[in-house]
């Protein structure tokens, strides 16, 4: 806990710093603080700055910080939007903590997302030439915005190009959006690649991978068991994600996201460099979780 918070300007120069500089391309800084509604409160700031309202890898990390902290296995955690049932899981390998939690609120309505697109109050399963043609998008707010297509191949390129294209200034999605697109390998499998918002690629988007899993049961009824969980395949190893559909108010839909929550390194930092965003004088060790969860990755086949 800080002697005094980091003022709003200093959390951004400091994740803008921290990501790029000392993290070697970090997708964002997340901001552990103290709450009246729940166990903690969790702050996103992305790479570039921007504030999100909810990371879903970042909320397991945050759960396992908060989880021995204060000895607890089932507690929540406000977000910016609500407070969310965490809970520890069993551990996906050996060494590799494990954490459950729940991705909420749900909602399809453009001014959540927000985005414009002709008269289209949701967009789920459309077709949007102005995107790329042959391909169809669906758009779901979890709550941070996310946009999703499902296809046989990924384009990397297109990917890329959609990505900058909705994240420059536009008038789809003005606030910008986090892009997946998702290839079905078989029931209840996926792999999912995604450009974020605020970031660019990365190797794994926790609500990315949680909205691609909704849409996908949604979309999919003949390849969604809703008995198992999914297994979610991504450019940086494996997470299930468990999905409790309602067909007929599929805002009332449930997701759990279900991934590591690994500590790569400890970093200690005297205070006042944090607020003076000096970055030289770090102490840093290295954990060997990364080493257990690369080994997990290593006995992953889909
Ligand atoms: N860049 C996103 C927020 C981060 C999402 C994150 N990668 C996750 O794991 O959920 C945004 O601006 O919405």
């Amino acid at each position: 806990m800080l002697e005094k918070p980091l003022t709003d300007k200093e959390l951004i120069n400091l994740a803008i710093n921290l990501c790029a500089n000392i993290l070697g391309g970090a997708d964002g800084l997340l901001v552990v603080d103290a709450s009246d509604t729940s166990l903690g409160k969790m702050r996103v700031i992305n790479a570039d700055g921007s504030e999100a309202k909810m990371c879903g890898n970042g909320l397991r990390t945050v759960s396992r910080y908060l989880s021995e902290k204060y000895q607890l296995d089932n507690f929540k955690i406000e977000t910016m939007e609500s407070d969310l049932a965490v809970s520890k899981a069993e551990d996906l390998y050996p060494g590799v903590p494990t954490f459950s939690v729940e991705i909420s609120p749900i909602s399809f309505q453009k001014k959540d997302l927000p985005f414009s697109y002709k008269n289209f109050n949701e967009m789920i399963d459309q077709s949007i030439p102005e995107f790329i043609s042959e391909q169809t998008f669906s758009a779901v707010a979890v709550p941070n915005p996310h946009l999703i297509s499902f296809v046989s191949d990924i384009n990397q390129l297109e990917l890329k190009n959609l990505g900058q294209k909705l994240n420059d200034q536009n008038d789809y999605f003005p606030e910008g959006v986090n892009i997946s697109f998702s290839q079905i390998l078989k029931t209840n499998t996926l792999f999912v690649q995604t450009y974020e918002r605020g970031v660019g690629f990365t190797n794994a988007c926790g609500t990315g991978m949680s909205a691609a899993s909704l849409i996908f049961a949604l979309l999919n009824p003949d390849q969604f068991d809703a008995n198992k969980d999914i297994s979610v395949y991504n450019p940086g190893g494996l997470v299930k994600t468990h999905i409790i559909l309602n067909r007929e108010h599929k805002e009332q839909s449930e997701i759990r996201l279900i991934g590591n929550a690994t500590f790569t390194h400890e970093v200690n930092v005297v205070e006042s460099n944090l607020h003076n965003n000096k970055l030289n004088q770090l102490e840093i060790t290295e954990t060997d979780e990364e080493t257990a969860y690369q080994n997990f990755v290593k006995t992953i086949s889909n």
